[in-house]
């Protein structure tokens, strides 16, 4: 029996948090393994009713369970709120008080989604199997001073990129890892022509690539990587970066996907609980009209079951369910193309759900 915490959080997190959970159900009744599904309240939702993006009992909920099934937090109802008190640092809270400092985004373009990648007449398109390993707690995001000064004259505002060679090694062997299941290419991405903290990551990824003899390495400026990624995508197997560059480029590369709404991912670290959430956020602008993609999450919650359980069959149970129900035509309205057939969330999730009974 899996004990899992769902925190559906805000905005579309909700819609696609119950969709994963009806994939797992059904997964459940196909291969007979238990999950115990508990909810937490998270983000705007959790603030509205105790005052707190990420209150105590969530956090206790989270810390007795085996895996977090996260979806969502934030919204412009919640954006005048001083930093502390934000939706988003409960995300951020999460991630570093589980030390979750490695985060796995794999961008794969489905064969039957090439039509909907903006690169459908480059030669890759439906080529792309990339994995972005993004640095999860240090960088600018928890560097410290952060703030503001009023000098009468200005506002002065600061924030603070910090790493230490501890924080860069210990990410830098799961990307060389997962390389050495993959193609055994590592691309690691910075800005050490203009940065002291992206000279010292060069220095300690290139030092961790020695026990790494079977990997290739290469470097590459960050904003080189983002031209790069749109111009050849096909060039990357494991890009290894620093937090923000591996926020951003991730969204980008999302796109070559299909859509945001397409791409799951892992954050892992020493030991679980792990946590496992979509890339994209609460997207308040379809939030509620029910037509959100639920396949990142749906992914997502199949990663949970490769990293957290080792469960590789049922992992790979939902991944060909998601693939052959693009097969069949289904599609979200972000991926929409043609003619194709387009669904609302819960109906995404049902043809998934059906595809995995073999019903
Ligand atoms: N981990 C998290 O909880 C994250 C939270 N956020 C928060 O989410 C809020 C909205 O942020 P945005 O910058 O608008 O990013 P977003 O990822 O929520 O949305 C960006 C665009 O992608 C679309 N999109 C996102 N997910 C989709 C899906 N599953 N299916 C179809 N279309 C989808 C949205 O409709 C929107 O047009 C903000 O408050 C932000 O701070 C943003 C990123 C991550
Ligand atoms: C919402 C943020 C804290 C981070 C973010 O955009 C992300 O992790 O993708
Ligand atoms: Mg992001």
């Amino acid at each position: 029996m899996y004990n899992i915490a769902l925190l559906p959080g805000d905005g579309i997190g909700p819609e696609v948090i119950k969709e994963a959970k009806k994939v797992l159900y059904a997964i459940q009744e196909r291969f007979g393994i238990k999950f115990n599904f508990k909810e937490g309240s998270v983000g705007g939702a959790a603030y509205e009713v105790f005052g707190a993006p990420l209150p105590d009992d969530t956090l206790n909920l989270v810390k007795d369970s085996d895996a977090v099934l996260f979806g969502a937090v934030g919204g412009p109802k919640w954006d005048h709120l001083k930093r502390e008190l934000r939706p988003e640092q409960a995300i951020l809270k999460l991630r570093k008080e589980l030390n979750l400092f490695a985060n796995l985004r794999p961008a794969v373009c489905y064969r039957f989604l090439a039509d909907s990648s903006p690169l459908k007449n480059n030669i890759i398109s439906g080529n792309l199997d990339l994995l972005i390993v993004r640095e999860l707690t240090g960088g600018l995001y928890f560097g410290t001073p952060r703030g503001r000064e009023n000098t009468g004259q200005t506002v002065r505002a600061f924030d603070t990129m910090v790493y230490t060679s501890e924080e860069i090694k210990r990410v830098a062997r799961v990307a060389f890892e997962a390389a050495r299941k993959r193609r055994k290419k590592v691309t690691s991405v910075d800005k050490a022509n203009v940065l002291e903290t992206s000279k010292l990551w060069r220095e300690v990824v290139d030092e961790v690539s020695k026990e790494y003899p079977d990997v290739e390495l290469s470097h590459m400026y960050v904003d080189n990587c983002a031209m790069q990624l749109v111009l050849n995508p096909g060039q990357f197997d494991v890009i290894l970066t620093e937090n923000t560059f591996g926020d951003i480029l991730s969204d980008e590369a999302s796109v070559l996907t299909g859509s945001i709404g397409m791409l799951p991912s892992a954050s892992i670290g020493e030991k679980g609980p792990f946590l496992y959430e979509p890339c994209h956020g609460s997207a308040p602008d379809i939030a509620g009209k029910g037509i959100a993609n639920p396949i990142a999450c749906i992914l997502s919650a199949a990663m949970m079951l490769e990293y957290s359980f080792d469960e590789k069959e049922a992992a790979m149970c939902i991944k060909d369910a998601v693939e052959k129900s693009l097969e069949l035509g289904y599609r979200t309205y972000d991926i929409k193309e043609g003619e194709g057939k387009v669904l609302a969330t819960s109906e995404m999730g049902d043809v998934i759900k059906k595809i995995i009974l073999g019903l």
